[in-house]
């Protein structure tokens, strides 16, 4: 096999190398199993060719002489630099993975790991991203890209979730509202104790919620993909919102065999390149992508990328938990705004809404919709507490 290909990244080489990634064969190099890990990241930088300077001024590429292992190796550290490098030139912060493992120390019996700036997440979004990249390398093994086109060809229909907030925002002149079924959240701890999922999703539907936003992370939400496959199996009309921290398309996939319609890109940990790529499988799976946000930074990066239909401005800072509804004002005001009317996009205001007034503020602004956890989900009747939110029955 060679190992020779281009040393610059390019769009072309990125969808090529993710398509790989995709393959279940490549997760067999030379008929040998190879760690998932490597896998993972062969399928976003080819290797770099060792190139020489000749005399002349030409440039000639050679093949590198060394084991495929030896290969592999390179080719991880090659793609965790370039990746994060790559991210942060698009000012983003977050890092997918720690850029050093944690080295054992060892002093007699005992063996313990120093923490440095490099093992240790810097917010608990990089944390959450960090642990998903290990949960998402693992659930890759258990069920490849075989088993999860079988569970593809047996998931239920797509539902529109756009069509549905549109049609919510018309007939009640009021955004249309994704009603989030959390059990918990890293800022807020447990917002429910007697959690019901599916009574929870069919109080939501009495009381209007035009789609669902179902938390399938177990660790940091107590959510599940049984909760989203619950939910979809219960009878329940509304369209689903995979809430999950997306980082690998395997989860695209995955999220629609288990009955979404709808999944979560974050700007803050995506760049260009994945949402491009994943917004193309979305489109393929017949699934729409909320592309959320959190600054100025990211949705001008947003605002370049075709074929996003939702963008979706969240009020809390992932970073600090600092919750502020004034942030989806100012990413509406001026130009931003003008250019999201003109292509034709749903904005979505997320976090932090609690009373009639936050909904009429966020609706000024210019949101046709909203996402909605903490204050509907604690109520002891969910129906009641969308009605108190937006302080009018929005059933009928
Ligand atoms: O809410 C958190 O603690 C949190 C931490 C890290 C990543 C994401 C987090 N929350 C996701 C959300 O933003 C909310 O679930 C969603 O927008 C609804 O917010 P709210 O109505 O305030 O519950």
């Amino acid at each position: 096999m060679s190992l020779r290909a281009s040393s610059s990244a390019t769009t072309a080489t990125n969808k090529f190398s993710f398509q790989q990634s995709l393959n279940p064969k490549s997760t067999f190099v030379n008929g040998n199993p190879t760690p998932q890990s490597h896998v993972k990241q062969l399928s976003f930088f080819p290797i770099k060719a060792q190139q020489f300077e000749l005399k002349d001024g030409l440039a000639a590429v050679f093949e590198p002489k060394m084991s495929l292992g030896d290969a592999l190796k390179v080719k991880e550290w090659e793609v965790g630099m370039y990746q994060d490098e790559f991210a942060a030139s698009q000012g983003i912060r977050i890092r997918r993975r720690p850029p050093t493992e944690q080295p054992l120390h060892y002093n007699g019996p005992f063996e313990f790991h120093l923490q440095n700036d490099d093992n240790t997440p810097r917010n608990i979004l990089e944390e959450i991203v960090w642990y998903k990249d290990t949960e998402v390398s693992q659930m890759k093994e258990r069920k490849p890209l075989s088993v999860l086109e079988k569970m593809l060809n047996d998931a239920p229909p797509v539902r529109d979730f756009v069509g549905a907030l549109k049609e919510a925002n018309s007939r009640t002149g009021l955004p249309g509202l994704i009603a989030e079924v959390k059990k918990a959240s890293p800022s807020r701890g447990v917002l429910r104790e007697d959690f019901d999922p599916v009574q929870i999703a069919k109080a939501y539907e009495k009381g209007g919620a035009a789609c669902l936003s179902v938390l399938t992370d177990e660790k940091y939400f107590q959510g599940s993909f049984e909760n989203l496959e619950a939910i979809r199996n219960s009878g329940v009309q509304c369209p689903l919102l995979c809430k999950e921290f997306i980082i690998d398309a395997w989860q695209i996939y995955y999220a629609r065999a288990k009955g979404a319609d709808a999944i979560l890109l974050i700007a803050a940990v995506l760049h260009d390149l994945d949402i491009k790529y994943m917004i193309k499988i979305c489109k393929l799976l017949g699934l729409v992508a909320l592309v959320e946000v959190h600054d100025e930074r990211e949705m001008d990066r947003v605002l370049e990328i075709e074929g996003i239909e939702l963008v979706g401005i969240n009020n809390r800072d992932l970073g600090t938990f600092k919750v502020d509804i004034g942030n989806t004002k100012r990413l509406l005001e001026g130009e931003r705004g003008q250019r999201l009317r003109q292509k034709g996009i749903i904005v979505v205001g997320e976090s932090g809404l609690f009373t009639p007034p936050d909904i009429a503020y966020v609706q000024e602004a210019g949101v046709k919709a909203v996402l909605v956890g903490e204050s509907i989900v604690k109520q002891k009747d969910p129906t009641i507490g969308i009605t108190q939110l937006f302080g009018k029955d929005m059933s009928s």
